[in-house]
């Protein structure tokens, strides 16, 4: 069947019929707008990204459910920097006519899969013809207690900076992708990457930073971002920056440039009192998650960047900037 015989209502009701009810949701799909039920004592964090075609994806080398699982977890990171439950998201499409009915199928099959696995629920949307390319826009609602809740501006001189997981593979995965590679961790770190939501939560539940951030556009760009609300200076060892095997095989000449700037890692980049240090590397552990220090919060405004035998490096870009 194609869309035009499915029509824009019967496309809506297909949806639907997967959407799991929640206690959190008085009213869902289907009204002319979604009710919801706060948790006591929370506020709700509420968040919007988009993926549009060429600009955050290329229908040639990404699968249906994974740019579905991506286009919610873009999201879900942005919650879990603020250290907020998923609670429950709005889905904004607009379609090229021509799309196969079995390619928004598989697109709503990875995107609910991934609401399932964060504890997510689908509440609404809105659906319409695209006449250029295909474009997706989420809205994620989370919730936490207000005095839990992390910010950007927090970060103070003497803080270490710390980095979940590993940096650069999204966007050397993306080079792989354009070099014709269609499998393997890099390019699965492009696809499909993992919001960091449990480590969030628990990194704001223990009060163990002082500032968060997730890495969408670059770690340089998003210190950038904490620096500048806080209101502080970085001091970062390159030689501590977290580099998968796969991706220093990728980039052996240079491996510091693409996990600088490159962007789309989706991991979390925070900021902690020295003295929480043993704290935060026991719930890594129980995390099973990489942790690493890579540097710290100074007082002079700037970003310094020690090479491993001591010298200054100059990144050749900043972080992502669409217009940039
Ligand atoms: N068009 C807009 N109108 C109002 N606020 C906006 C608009 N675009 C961005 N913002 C706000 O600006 C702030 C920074 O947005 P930005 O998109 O850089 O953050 P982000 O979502 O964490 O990054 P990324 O989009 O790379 O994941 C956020 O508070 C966001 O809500
Ligand atoms: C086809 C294609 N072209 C380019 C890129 C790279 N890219 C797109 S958006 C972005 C930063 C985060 O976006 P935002 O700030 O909108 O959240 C990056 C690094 C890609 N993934 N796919
Ligand atoms: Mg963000």
């Amino acid at each position: 069947m194609r869309l035009a015989e499915l029509g824009e209502f019967g496309l809506i009701d297909r949806i639907k019929k997967n959407v799991a009810a929640s206690p959190s949701v008085l009213l869902g799909i289907g009204d002319d707008a979604a009710a919801l039920v706060p948790a006591p004592g929370c506020v709700t964090l509420i968040t919007c990204d988009m993926l549009l075609e060429a600009v955050h994806f290329d229908l040639s080398f990404c699968d249906p459910e994974s740019l579905g699982r991506k286009s919610l977890s873009v999201n879900l990171s942005d919650l879990a920097a603020m250290g907020a439950h998923p609670r429950q998201f709005l889905l904004g499409i607009a379609l090229p006519k021509e799309v196969p009915i079995e390619f928004m199928d598989r697109f709503m099959g990875g995107i609910l899969e991934q609401a399932e696995r964060f504890g997510a629920t689908l509440v609404g949307g809105d659906t319409c013809a695209s006449k250029g390319g295909l474009a997706i826009s989420i809205t994620a609602l989370g919730e936490q207690r207000p005095e839990l809740v992390l910010k950007r501006n927090g970060a103070r001189p003497g803080d270490l900076i710390c980095l979940t997981g590993t940096v650069g593979d999204a966007a050397a995965g993306l080079e792989a992708l354009r070099r014709g590679m269609r499998d393997g961790f890099l390019v699965s770190r492009q696809l499909d990457p993992t919001p960091r939501v449990a480590a969030g939560v628990a990194l704001a539940e223990g009060r163990l930073a002082t500032a968060m951030i997730d890495v969408s556009d670059g770690v340089l760009g998003d210190l950038g971002h904490i620096r500048e609300m806080s209101g502080v200076g970085a001091k970062l060892e390159l030689a501590r920056l977290p580099l998968s095997d796969e991706y220093l095989a990728f980039c052996p000449d240079d491996p510091y440039a693409l996990a600088l700037t490159g962007g789309e890692d989706y991991e979390l980049l925070f900021c902690i009192d020295p003295g929480k240090r043993s704290e935060v590397e026991a719930l890594f552990a129980r995390l099973d998650l990489r942790l690493s220090v890579i540097g710290e919060i100074t007082a002079v405004q700037e970003t310094t960047l020690v090479t491993p035998d001591g010298g200054a490096y100059a990144p050749g870009r900043g972080g992502f900037d669409h217009f940039g």
